[in-house]
């Protein structure tokens, strides 16, 4: 049996990781797994549960005890907390906008980062393979990956994408909503991860001239390319 084959893509809010790497995923018929989900889950409990999120030890309590199980199929990736799905719950703007300071916690970063290597060994068992997505799954999480690739696409492309995907819109006052959740997010989540530049060894794909469909191929171009060499 070939050794599975294991995709890392990092970029920041709005390049495509989610719906690319689901895409990728299904193309090949692997499994997927969206780290950005797990951090999400943890911080609607920490909410549910008021945690206050600048507790930084409370806050890495709720991370090693969270129930969390998250859904791996690309086609409809479920994230459940203690057997409710919350998989829209943790797209709220609540949600969006708190995230950055449980994912800024170093402890919790450590407890979600071994359980993502833990579920991508898991699911590349599995189903032969994996696409795994966040900010720092090239570097920390698996730097060993078969395919690393950070996607990246201009700050307008990714407000106007983001403000597309809320508000339906992409008129200054959609676009000004958006910008918290784009641009001073991405602020916060870099002072912990690498995701702007591509470090050595991962291929930079810019999306910002693509659309979806082209963005897909340029992806799984690269994994034919660096699969093959
Ligand atoms: N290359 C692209 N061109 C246009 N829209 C895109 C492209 N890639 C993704 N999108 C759209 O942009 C929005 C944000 O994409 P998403 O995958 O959620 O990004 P991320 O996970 O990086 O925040 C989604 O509505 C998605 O369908
Ligand atoms: N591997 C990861 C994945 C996400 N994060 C952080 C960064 C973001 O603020 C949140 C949510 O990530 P998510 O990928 O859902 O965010 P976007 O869809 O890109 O807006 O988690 C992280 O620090 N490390």
């Amino acid at each position: 049996m070939s050794a599975p084959l294991t995709i890392a893509i990092d970029g920041p809010s709005g390049s495509g990781k989610s719906s690319v790497s689901r895409a990728v995923a299904r193309a090949l018929g692997v499994g997927f797994l969206d780290t950005g989900a797990m951090y999400r889950a943890l911080t609607w409990w920490c909410l549910e549960r008021d945690i206050d999120l600048t507790d930084a030890d409370a806050v890495a309590a709720a991370a090693r005890d969270l129930p969390l199980t998250v859904g791996t199929d690309p086609d409809a990736p479920t994230v459940s907390v203690d057997g409710t799905d919350i998989s829209q719950a943790i797209r709220t703007t609540r949600v969006s906008t708190s995230v950055s300071a449980v994912a800024t916690n170093l402890q919790v970063r450590a407890e979600l980062q071994q359980r993502q290597r833990d579920l991508m060994a898991q699911i590349a068992q599995e189903t032969g393979g994996v696409v795994a997505e966040g900010r720092d799954i090239t570097t920390v999480v698996a730097p060993d990956a078969s395919v690393r690739v950070l996607l990246t696409a201009s700050e307008e492309a990714r407000l106007r994408r983001r403000s597309t995907e809320l508000h339906g819109s992409t008129d200054a006052a959609a676009v000004e909503a958006t910008r918290d959740q784009v641009v001073r997010r991405d602020r916060d989540d870099s002072t912990v991860s690498t995701f702007t530049e591509a470090a050595p060894g991962v291929v930079l794909v810019d999306t910002s001239d693509l659309d979806f469909d082209q963005s897909v191929a340029a992806v799984l171009a690269v994994v034919t390319a660096e699969t093959s060499a």
